[in-house]
């Protein structure tokens, strides 16, 4: 591993060019007396990516994260954050990394804002380069990016469980970030909330920040990740490209067609396996593809109002990886 100081090689702002992995384990393990937490995980965050953990409740999620953030030790195999090992390398590498895990410890007779710099004074990125006006920009920035503006001033401790999931969430937003891990974010968050939280992950990846992020709403991951790690009883049963895991399941194709009759017939003749559906047909892309699949159709004369690739969706996805076997 590369022994270049951090903060040369991933200032904030600068390019990188080392393929190095924002985050890796290998041969994860966390045992809790006879619990087995995490076993055996070897997860790949690749730098830029947007990774979805997944899993039921007690599958290993937060507790893998916890040790990415140097928060628990592992019982075996090891992490690397940006290259360097972790928890070791915790005090070099956590001010490049931001986190939203649990509910952090603000003070409930304080502000939303005096709450924030005060995390923003203990932020090593932060003070000696930045003065009060600064470390106050910084505060206000953050708060008003979580849709918390409205209510800097207001105590803590009168905040709704969605107001201080959007503070904990401020805090992580402080000072530009190579990683953001959030656990949970959208945990207590109404719609708005939610939508506000799927804003702010795409800001982060639009400007390379790396972001893991740990839901329960499929719909959520799969709206905002391009990479997804799927846990189920402490193991890592499937990780990679949104993109590539959706489309491991068999590929299809809706048509939709008033002939359903004769596309079926046209279809079976070329050899390619079809049913009909309500409003149309579906079409299995083995041995063909899409353009040949619409070509017989329509070289039969059957009317394709539209055509359009079905995706596994996560929700089947997950529902296959995650199933028990008993
Ligand atoms: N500090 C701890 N002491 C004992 N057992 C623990 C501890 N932390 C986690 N566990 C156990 O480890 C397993 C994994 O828990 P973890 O919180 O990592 O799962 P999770 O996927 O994040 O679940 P959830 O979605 O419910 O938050 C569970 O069986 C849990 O009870």
């Amino acid at each position: 591993m590369t022994s270049v100081p951090l903060a040369a090689r991933h200032g904030v702002g600068a390019a990188e060019a080392a393929p190095t992995p924002a985050a890796r384990t290998a041969g994860l393990r966390k045992a809790y007396g006879d619990t087995i937490a995490v076993d055996g995980v070897d997860l790949l965050v690749p730098e830029g990516a947007v990774l979805g953990m997944l899993g039921p409740n007690g599958s290993g999620k937060t507790t893998t994260i916890r040790m990415l953030l140097g928060l628990t030790a592992p019982t075996a195999g090891t992490v690397e954050v940006f290259g360097r090992p972790m928890p070791d390398a915790a005090a070099e590498v956590l001010p490049f990394v931001g986190a939203l895990v649990e509910g952090p410890g603000f003070h409930p007779f304080l502000s939303g804002r005096e709450n924030l710099l005060r995390c923003a004074m203990a932020e090593p990125l932060l003070p000696g380069r930045a003065g009060q006006r600064q470390l106050r920009l910084a505060v206000d920035d953050a708060l008003e990016r979580v849709g918390l503006g409205h209510a800097a001033t207001r105590r803590y401790r009168g905040y709704s469980l969605g107001m201080k999931q959007r503070l904990g969430l401020a805090a992580a937003l402080l000072v530009p970030r190579r990683m953001v891990v959030l656990d949970e974010p959208t945990n207590g968050l109404d719609p708005a909330g939610t939508r506000e939280v799927r804003q702010v992950v795409a800001q982060l990846h639009a400007a390379g920040t790396t972001v893991v992020v740990s839901s329960h709403l499929l719909s959520e991951i799969e709206a905002t990740c391009t990479h997804v790690a799927v846990m189920n009883r402490g193991s890592l049963v499937a990780q990679g490209e949104l993109a590539d895991l959706l489309d491991a399941g068999t590929p299809t194709l809706e048509v939709s067609t008033p002939d359903r009759e004769a596309g079926l017939d046209a279809l079976r003749a070329a050899g390619v396996a079809a049913r009909a559906e309500p409003g149309g047909l579906l079409v299995e892309l083995t041995g063909t593809d899409a353009p040949s699949a619409v070509a017989t159709l329509v070289r039969a004369g059957v009317a394709v109002h539209e055509a359009r690739r079905r995706r596994t969706g996560l929700e089947e996805l997950f529902a296959r990886l995650t199933e028990d076997e008993r």
